[in-house]
């Protein structure tokens, strides 16, 4: 038995150093690690089918009152954030207060929509000012309420269709964001999202990002040097009370163009990044996978980046979404993107069925921006509990944890997806310190800047360990 034991200890340290790679753990980590998997086996416990198949409003203000893993979640250093939209970050609640109620915010009732006028003459049929009609209804906190289920999918509409689950995602984006995009408003909405992620613990942030959408008061446009002159002063200010705090946008266009949108697309976004070599860091194409081109009909356009970068003088690479999808014959897009040179793989889960291509994603250190709770609201997963995250994680794969379109999942932050992940798929305090390493390691920041981020999280992952263990629930 002795000798079986020894064999099985040696097989777990290979396991062990295969997987943590660099990282370390001290004893302090290692102790907290003990009791996080404990309280979480507990709390796992208690939870019904329905939480793992999508958590209810009502489940989610139960365990966000009474749950000691996701008040730990809250605390814990989160590093960077690799994939969100920019448009998708909304905070509903700032909306209600800020802009649901500006003069120059107007509603659809039948498609209940929002946008944006510069006056009741400019608005279009049946947009009618929502200001004034809520002035003119008897109940007002219904009507708030009213308002509040167009900002975000509501538990009704997630039991809708997979193919009906992305029009209503793709509407109410496009409502808000006609709201968002103008160029009064932008700034601030902006400022408002930056200081939640840094709330919650984040400390740098790539984020998908339009161009050309922000606009006037007469709805014409700026300029792309405008809107990044605009963004670049948000981030100043952010900066100003949070210096740590670092932004970079990845570049992002819509697959439903034809090619020469998309070349002339890859054009401004390669001008965009020699005008703002530091604010930008990659290019990609968005858009629900299956229900447009498959990026190898994309192809002829992308493979001019190489010769449009010689030609403007500027490298941006791919951050390419791929493997977001159910369909495993038809949907091989993860193939395109890696033969495209993708850096990271934006979500991935059909990996788990493209299996064949994890030794390669593995050994190129190719990481993996995954979306817990996207994946369950967008049906692409019916359970967390078996969403392929630790089976990726286990293998060596480098997986960083991303909330991708939080307002429109109605949360701000990426607390929510590292605590949904945790309680799903079991990932314990040391899964997910190897997630954040991971979001620094594969992220745009330089070598200096990762190793000066790296020493400050370990730091801040020692004080957290101290307060969890202190603050263990004993009985
Ligand atoms: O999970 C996703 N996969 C692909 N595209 C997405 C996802 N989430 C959002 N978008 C795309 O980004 C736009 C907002 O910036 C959305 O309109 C949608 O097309």
């Amino acid at each position: 038995m002795e000798d079986y034991l020894k064999k099985r200890e040696e097989l777990e340290r290979e396991i062990i150093a295969a997987k943590y790679n660099k990282i370390t753990f001290s004893p302090i980590e290692e102790e907290a690690n003990k009791l996080y998997r404990q309280v979480l086996i507990k709390e796992r416990a208690t939870k019904e089918d329905s939480f793992f198949q999508g958590y209810t409003l009502k489940q989610r203000e139960q365990f966000e009152k009474e749950s000691f893993i996701f008040k730990s979640i809250l605390k814990l250093p989160k590093g960077a954030v690799l994939h969100i939209h920019i448009d998708s970050c909304m905070d509903i609640d700032w909306f209600m207060e800020e802009l649901a109620y500006h003069e120059n915010t107007y509603f659809n009732q039948e498609t209940s929509t929002f946008k944006y006028f510069q006056s009741a003459e400019k608005a279009q049929i049946r947009f009618k000012n929502l200001g004034l009609e809520k002035e003119k209804s008897s109940n007002k906190t219904q009507f708030d309420a009213e308002i509040r289920k167009c900002l975000f999918i509501q538990e009704e509409e997630r039991l809708d269709s997979k193919e009906n689950i992305w029009n209503i995602f793709e509407k109410k984006i496009t409502s808000v964001a006609s709201i968002t995009y103008f160029k009064g408003h932008f700034p601030r909405f902006l400022k408002r999202c930056l200081e939640n992620f840094i709330k919650d613990g984040v400390i740098h942030i790539e984020a998908r990002a339009d161009l050309g959408l922000i606009f006037n008061e007469d709805g014409s446009f700026l300029s792309i040097n405008e809107e990044m002159e605009m963004i670049s002063n948000v981030l100043k200010e952010v900066q100003a009370d949070n210096p740590y705090f670092t932004l970079q946008l990845i570049i992002q266009g819509l697959k439903m163009w034809d090619l020469n949108q998309i070349e002339q697309f890859m054009r401004d976004a390669l001008t965009a990044k020699k005008n703002y070599p530091d604010l930008i860091c990659g290019f990609d194409m968005v858009q629900e996978e299956d229900a447009f081109k498959n990026i190898l009909e994309i192809v002829p356009a992308l493979i001019k980046m190489k010769e449009m970068q010689a030609e403007i003088g500027v490298e941006l690479p791919f951050v390419l979404h791929g493997g977001e999808s159910l369909h495993t014959l038809t949907n091989t897009n993860l193939l395109d993107i890696l033969i495209l040179g993708t850096k990271r793989i934006g979500h991935g889960i059909n990996l788990a069925q493209h299996s064949y291509l994890l030794e390669k994603i593995k050994n190129e250190e190719i990481c993996l921006e995954i979306c817990p709770v996207s994946n369950q609201i967008l049906k692409y997963i019916d359970d967390i509990r078996l969403h392929p995250i630790k089976t990726f994680i286990n293998y060596g794969v480098k997986v960083s944890i991303n909330s991708d379109d939080p307002g429109l999942f109605g949360y701000n932050g990426v607390s929510m997806d590292f605590f949904f992940v945790s309680i799903g798929t079991q990932l314990d305090y040391k899964d997910l310190k190897l997630c954040v390493y991971n979001s620094i390691q594969y992220s745009f920041l330089s070598v200096q800047q990762k190793r000066i981020a790296w020493q400050e999280l370990e730091k801040k992952f020692q004080i957290w360990c101290k307060w969890f263990i202190e603050s263990f629930p004993c009985s």
